[in-house]
C-alpha cells in the first residue's frame, strides 16, 4: 500500500481536502496542507469517519442486489444493519442522520454498509437503481436514488454539521474490525515481508508495522523481516512459528541423515579388501567366498556381481566389496573405501610392505575406516610377519602384541589358515563400531557396479546401505531413475528385498548410472522420475559449463606456455569400473607438452553420437571390450574419427602414451613449389636418363622431392639426383627457363611427363 495523500484522499471520499485537514486536526494530526501524506493510523481513522464514501463505488454496487431486500433486511440482517434500522425506521430515508451512522461502520465492508444505505436507494428509485450505481460517480445530483448520490448527501451533511456529526462518529472507530481468527501457527522459509507477514497473521500490514513500531522498529509494508523479528510478532499475537529449511528434494546426499536412531538395528559390516599387487587380495576374496558362500548355497555358483555376503559359523553376516585389484583401479578402490566399515589390507609376509600397501593405508585412513592388517602368505617359508609389523610402525599401524590397538591376523589365503580368526577379527571389530540401520525406511545405499546389458538393459549391483530395498520400488539412481524391476543377490538368485548391507543386482533403471553413484527409494514414481530427470539435465548442464570453462582453460594456457597441445579422448567400456580406471590412468599419463582430456565416457557400445562428438572436438575414441555398432562405424568412417580397440588396459595406455610422444615430434605439409614439362629426354652411361625439362610453374629446386605424373597419374615419387643448367650444377630453376633433371632410382622418364616439385614444410601444431 503506497502512502496516500490529503487531497488524494479527499478526492476518494469526495471530500474537500480543507475537510479532511479539519479532521486531522481534531485528530490532532497535523498536516501542512493538502499535499502531505497520510500515515496509515490516520487514514484508518479517517476511514472511521468516512467510510461509506472511501469505501468507493464498486463494493456498493457489488452490494446492490442485496438492496432489493431491504424490507427483509431488517430482520435478516446482523449488528450493523441493526444499527442503521433504528433510523430507517424512525427517519426513514431522507434524513443524512439515518445514514451517517451506516456510514460510520468504520471497516465495514462493502457488504455491511450497502446494508446500512440500503434503505435510501429502494426509497427513491425503485427498480432502477442498480443499472445507476454502475456509473457511480456520474451525476450525484440527478441520483440521489443511487449509491453515490446518498454518499454525497451524507458527505454534505457531515460537512454542514460537522459538530453533530463528530458526536455519532467517532464512538464508531474503537467498534473494532470483525478481526479475522489468529492462526495457531505459522510457517516461513528464510524470511518474509511485512505484507507476507501480515497476510499469513490474517491482519492489516498497517497493524503489524504499528506493532513493530510499538517495538522499536521502523518497517515499511515491503520490508523483509528477519527471523527474530518475525517470531517477536508472532510472540505479540501468541502465534507459534515455525522456520521451515527449504529441502532440495533433488539432493539425493540430503537423504542419508540419519533417521531415528532407535529404529536402527544392528547391520552386517561392509569390508573392502585392499593391498599392493599380488599380496593375495583376490585369492583371500575367493577362499572366503568359497569356504563360507559356497558351503552355505549348496552348489550354488556364486556369481560376480562386485560384492558378496557371507554368513559365519554364529549367523554373522559380512558383506565384502569385491573391488577389483590392479593397481589402475585406485579410483574404485578409493571409492570403495567410502562406503566400507572396515578395510582388511593384505600384506605378504614374504614381500613386507609395499608402495600399494601404503597407498591402501592412505585411502583407509581418510575414509576413517578401521585397518585390520591380514598377514598373508603365511604357509611361505620366507614368511617374516615380524617384518611386517615392523614396516608396518612406520605408518602408524601398531600391532597390539606390540603395545598398539592394530589388529593382525596371520593368515594363508591359499590354504585358508586363519580366516576364520580374520573373519571373527572384523566381526569384532564392527561390533565395536556399533554399526546400525533402520530395514523399516526406504532404502538407500551406493552404485558398486554398472554396466549396460544387451537383453536386461541397464544393471546396476547396489549395496544397500540403509533402509529395505523392495521389488518395484521407484528408485533415483545417480542421474538415472526407474522402478526396481527385478533384484538378484550375490548368489544369483531372485530376491524380493535387500536390507541394510546388502548387495544386490537390479534392472528397471532408465540409463547406465556410476559406480559410486548414490541411489535412493521414492515414496511414488512420479516424484522419483522428476528427481532423476532433474538430477539428469543439471548434470548435463554442468557438464557443458565444465565443457566451457575447458576451452577458455586451455585458452589461457596457451597463451601462457606458447605451444600446448591438448589430446581429447573418448573412453567407452564394457563396465563403468572399467570406465573409470581407464579414465584415471589416462589422466595420469605424463607427456609433456601434451594434456590428456577425456571429454566423454561410458558404459556401453560406442554409438554414433560418440562419433559425432568425437568429429565435433577432434577426439580419439578408445573402446575397452566394446565394439562400434555398424552405424557408429559407417559415421567413423566417413568422419575419419580414429576408433581403438582393445582388450587390455596397459596396452590402451601404452599405445596413447606412444602416440602423444608421437604428437610431439614436428609436423610436416607438402607443399609443391613447381612444375616442369619434359620436353625431351637423354640416356648418358653412368648417369642414367637425363629429363630435358621447361619449367612451366613456381620452379624447382635441387633438394625438392619430386613426383612424376603421366596422363594424370603419378607414376613415381622420389628426390631430385641433379638438376643442371646447360652443363652446371644449378641450385633452383625458375619457371621459364630450361633444365636437366635426374631422379634418384628412376629412369622412366618419357617426354611430356609433368615433374612436380615440393617440399616439406614443417607446420605450426594447432
Ligand atoms: N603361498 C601362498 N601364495 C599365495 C597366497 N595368497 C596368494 N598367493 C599367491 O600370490 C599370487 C598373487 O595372488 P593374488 O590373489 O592374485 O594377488 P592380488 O593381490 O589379488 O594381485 P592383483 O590382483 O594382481 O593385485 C597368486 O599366485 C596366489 O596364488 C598365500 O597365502 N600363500
Amino acid at each position: 500500500m503506497t502512502k496516500i495523500r490529503v487531497h488524494e484522499y479527499a478526492k476518494k471520499v469526495d471530500k474537500p481536502s480543507k475537510e479532511i485537514i479539519n479532521e486531522l486536526s481534531k485528530m490532532n494530526v497535523k498536516v501542512p496542507n493538502h499535499m502531505a501524506t497520510l500515515e496509515d493510523t490516520d487514514v484508518t481513522k479517517l476511514d472511521g469517519i468516512y467510510k461509506n464514501a472511501a469505501a468507493g463505488q464498486r463494493p456498493q454496487a457489488k452490494s446492490r442486489p442485496a438492496t432489493s431486500r431491504p424490507a427483509q433486511g431488517n430482520q435478516s440482517r446482523p449488528s450493523q444493519s441493526g444499527q442503521s434500522r433504528p433510523s430507517q425506521g424512525g427517519q426513514t430515508r431522507p434524513s443524512g442522520q439515518s445514514q451517517s451512522k451506516p456510514a460510520a461502520p468504520s471497516q465495514g465492508q462493502s457488504r455491511s454498509q450497502g446494508n446500512g444505505q440500503r434503505p435510501t436507494a429502494p426509497a427513491k428509485s425503485g427498480s432502477n437503481f442498480t443499472p445507476k450505481a454502475a456509473k457511480p460517480t456520474a451525476g450525484p445530483g440527478q441520483r440521489s436514488s443511487g449509491r453515490p448520490g446518498g454518499g454525497n448527501r451524507n458527505g454534505f451533511q457531515n460537512r454542514n454539521r460537522k459538530g453533530k456529526q463528530q458526536q455519532p462518529v467517532n464512538p464508531l472507530p474503537p467498534m473494532p474490525k470483525k478481526e479475522k481468527e489468529l492462526p495457531a501457527k505459522i510457517t516461513f522459509s528464510e524470511s518474509l515481508t511485512v505484507a507476507e507477514l501480515a497476510k499469513k497473521l490474517g491482519r492489516e500490514p498497517s497493524e503489524v508495522i504499528k506493532k513493530l513500531f510499538m517495538l522499536g522498529a521502523m518497517a515499511t509494508i515491503n520490508q523483509e523481516l528477519d527471523k527474530d523479528t518475525i517470531e517477536l510478532i508472532c510472540a505479540e499475537y501468541e502465534v507459534e512459528v515455525e522456520e521451515e529449511i527449504i529441502v532440495d528434494k533433488t539432493d539425493l546426499e540430503v537423504y542419508f541423515e540419519p533417521e531415528d536412531e532407535n529404529l536402527n538395528q544392528e547391520r552386517p559390516p561392509v569390508v573392502t579388501i585392499m593391498g599392493h599387487v599380488d599380496h593375495g587380495k583376490t585369492t583371500l576374496l575367493d577362499s572366503i567366498r568359497h569356504t563360507k558362500v559356497t558351503a552355505g548355497e549348496a552348489g550354488g555358483i556364486t556369481q560376480h556381481i562386485g560384492a558378496y555376503q557371507v554368513v559365519d559359523d554364529n549367523d554373522k553376516k559380512i558383506t565384502f566389496l569385491d573391488t577389483p585389484g590392479h593397481a589402475a583401479f585406485t579410483t574404485m578402490r578409493a571409492r570403495g573405501a567410502k562406503v566400507t566399515d572396515l578395510a582388511i589390507i593384505v600384506v605378504a609376509a614374504d614381500d613386507g610392505v609395499m608402495p600399494q600397501t601404503v597407498e591402501a593405508i592412505n585411502h583407509a585412513k581418510a575414509a576413517e575406516v578401521p585397518i585390520i592388517i591380514a598377514v598373508n602368505k603365511m604357509d611361505k617359508p620366507s614368511a617374516n610377519p615380524d617384518r611386517v609389523m615392523q614396516e608396518l610402525t612406520e605408518h602408524g599401524l601398531v600391532a597390539e602384541a606390540w603395545g598398539g590397538d592394530t589388529i593382525f591376523v596371520p593368515i594363508s589365503a591359499l590354504t585358508g589358515d586363519g580366516i576364520d580368526s580374520l573373519l571373527e577379527m572384523v566381526l569384532l571389530v564392527s561390533e565395536v563400531g556399533e554399526l546400525k540401520a533402520n530395514p523399516a525406511r526406504r532404502a538407500i545405499g551406493t552404485v558398486i557396479e554398472a554396466e549396460l546389458d544387451k537383453g536386461r538393459g541397464s544393471v546396476a549391483t547396489l549395496l544397500v546401505q540403509d533402509g529395505t530395498l523392495k521389488v518395484g520400488d521407484p528408485i533415483v539412481v545417480g542421474n538415472t531413475f526407474g522402478r526396481v524391476r527385478a533384484m538378484v543377490s550375490d548368489t544369483g538368485r531372485r530376491a524380493k528385498e535387500a536390507g541394510p548391507s546388502t548387495p544386490v543386482e537390479i534392472t528397471g533403471l532408465n540409463d547406465v548410472p556410476q559406480a559410486g553413484d548414490r541411489f535412493v527409494v521414492f515414496e511414488d514414481e512420479k516424484t522419483a522420475r522428476q528427481v532423476g530427470e532433474t538430477r539428469a539435465t543439471s548434470a548435463l548442464q554442468v557438464q557443458r559449463s565444465e565443457k566451457t570453462r575447458v576451452t577458455l582453460d586451455n585458452l589461457f594456457d596457451q597463451l601462457k606456455q606458447g605451444e600446448m597441445k591438448e589430446l581429447n579422448l573418448i573412453v567407452k567400456a564394457d563396465v563403468q569400473g572399467a570406465v573409470e580406471a581407464m579414465a584415471a590412468s589416462l589422466l595420469k599419463l605424463d607427456v609433456e607438452g601434451v594434456n590428456v582430456k577425456i571429454i566423454h565416457t561410458g558404459a556401453g557400445a560406442i554409438t554414433e553420437s560418440d562419433i559425432a562428438l568425437a568429429a565435433a572436438s577432434n577426439a580419439i575414441i578408445i573402446g575397452f571390450n566394446v565394439r562400434p555398432d555398424a552405424n557408429a562405424k559407417r559415421a567413423a568412417d566417413a568422419e575419419g574419427v580414429d576408433i581403438r580397440l582393445h582388450r587390455i588396459i596397459y596396452k590402451v595406455i601404452e599405445e596413447i602414451e606412444f602416440a602423444m610422444k608421437g604428437l610431439l615430434d614436428p609436423e610436416f605439409e607438402e607443399k609443391i613449389i613447381g612444375q616442369a614439362e619434359i620436353r625431351s629426354t637423354f640416356k648418358v652411361s653412368k648417369v642414367g636418363t637425363i629429363a630435358g625439362s621447361y619449367v612451366t610453374e613456381g620452379k624447382i629446386t635441387r633438394n625438392s622431392g619430386v613426383r612424376v605424373i603421366r596422363e594424370g597419374i603419378v607414376v613415381f615419387e622420389g628426390e631430385i639426383d641433379t638438376l643442371k643448367r646447360f652443363k652446371d650444377d644449378a641450385k633452383e630453376v625458375a619457371k621459364g627457363y630450361e633444365c636437366g633433371i635426374t631422379i634418384k632410382n628412376f629412369n622412366d622418364v618419357k617426354e611430356l611427363d609433368i615433374i612436380e616439385a615440393f617440399i616439406m614444410e614443417e607446420i605450426e601444431r594447432k
